[in-house]
């Protein structure tokens, strides 16, 4: 869907083979791009930047967990893609010191594959399940245990013959990632001893993200440049990374400058229409067709009927950012275009 595709690219932290791969936070490199992008994700607490509260509550729980020896307890990480939810399952296994395999709901359909990820693990390990409101009741259905009680119950041959196996497992901590909690069964979500929400980052926080990311491209930028890739990335660190390697591109082909400055990012930004609020067409497009419809209220389903998008990504993906800034409304009968959506649609 060229939206996701284009301005948030969720495949960055997916298993793009249907299967896990693990991941020994001390060597990115295999975490399947070139070592110069790895290289933008933090490595360590003290270096992931934002989400103070959330960096808090989990580093007292690590260092908990460190000082008593045992596993981490299982940990939920829910919010918009792209805020650092992978981020934070490296960052973890690299601050305890083990492993973290990496998976996708999607990938674990069949109960084997769960059941081979678990046997798998090793003692203290990370097992970080992305888009974990997606698991099959059955794949649900083996994890309880797993979870509590660190046992994998195995039903082996069929019928009245069929007999129950409980295979001990060592003590591992899941780490679950969603943009949609409330698709999460309870029984699940009652299973996680630490739930975390990352919201979008302040613009001073952005900028340093920028920065930061800007100093391992080995780019040479003006404060104001980096500002401005700041405020135009919609509080997400993926797409601030994503606008500064647009951003780079044209400064090598177009004009090869070494200094990047507020003109060049603008001139690249519009070039991919992105607007001075972060805003790309799509966003443009959806508060065009509430105005067209009086400013709403539009329901969900209908929206995404004629824009051509999955309901629930246009509520998990798309609708949070724009709630955020204002621009629209969630009400019990439908959307809502604000005046400031309103006005921001009438200049563009
Ligand atoms: N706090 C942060 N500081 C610096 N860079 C960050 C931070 N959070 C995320 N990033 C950057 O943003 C990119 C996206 O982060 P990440 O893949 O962890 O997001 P996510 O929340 O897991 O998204 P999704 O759920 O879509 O996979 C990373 O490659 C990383 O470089």
């Amino acid at each position: 869907m060229a939206i996701v595709s284009s301005s948030i690219n969720q495949s960055d932290s997916l298993d793009s083979r249907g299967k896990s791969r693990l991941v020994d936070p001390k060597f990115l490199k295999e975490d399947c791009k070139p070592i110069k992008e790895d290289s933008l994700r933090p490595k360590t607490l003290n270096e992931f930047v934002g989400q103070s509260e959330l960096k808090e509550v989990l580093a007292i729980s690590v260092k908990a967990a460190l000082y008593r020896k045992e596993a981490l307890d299982h940990v939920l990480l829910y919010g918009p893609p792209g805020l650092g939810k992978t981020t934070m399952a490296l960052v973890l296994a690299q601050e305890l010191g083990v492993k973290c395999r990496i998976t996708s709901a999607p990938a674990l359909e069949r109960p084997r594959d769960i059941v081979g990820l678990l046997m798998d693990l090793r003692s203290k390990e990370l097992l970080f399940v992305d888009e974990i409101h997606r698991l099959t009741n059955s794949a649900e259905e083996l994890l309880y245990p797993a979870l509590e009680d660190f046992r994998l119950d195995l039903t082996i041959g069929k019928g009245t013959t069929s007999k129950t196996r409980a295979i001990e497992l060592p003590r591992f901590t899941l780490v679950g990632a969603t943009t949609r909690p409330a698709a999460i069964s309870s029984p699940l979500r009652d299973r996680f001893g630490i739930t975390q929400r990352f919201g979008f980052y302040n613009l001073k926080d952005l900028q340093e993200i920028v920065k930061r990311s800007a100093r391992f491209l080995e780019l040479s930028m003006i404060d104001d440049a980096s500002l401005e890739i700041a405020r135009r990335c919609r509080g997400t660190p993926r797409i601030a990374n994503r606008l500064l390697r647009r951003v780079r591109d044209f400064a090598t082909v177009k004009c090869n400058k070494k200094l990047i400055d507020i003109d060049l990012v603008d001139e690249s930004l519009k070039l991919h229409c992105v607007d001075e609020r972060g805003l790309d067409q799509f966003d443009r497009r959806l508060l065009s067709l509430l105005a067209s419809h009086g400013g709403g209220p539009v329901g969900l389903d209908t929206l995404a009927a004629a824009l051509g998008e999955e309901p629930a990504t246009l509520e998990s993906v798309v609708e949070p950012f724009l709630l955020q800034i204002g621009f629209l409304q969630r009400t019990p009968r439908g959307r809502i275009l604000t005046l400031q959506g309103q006005e921001h649609i009438e200049c563009h």
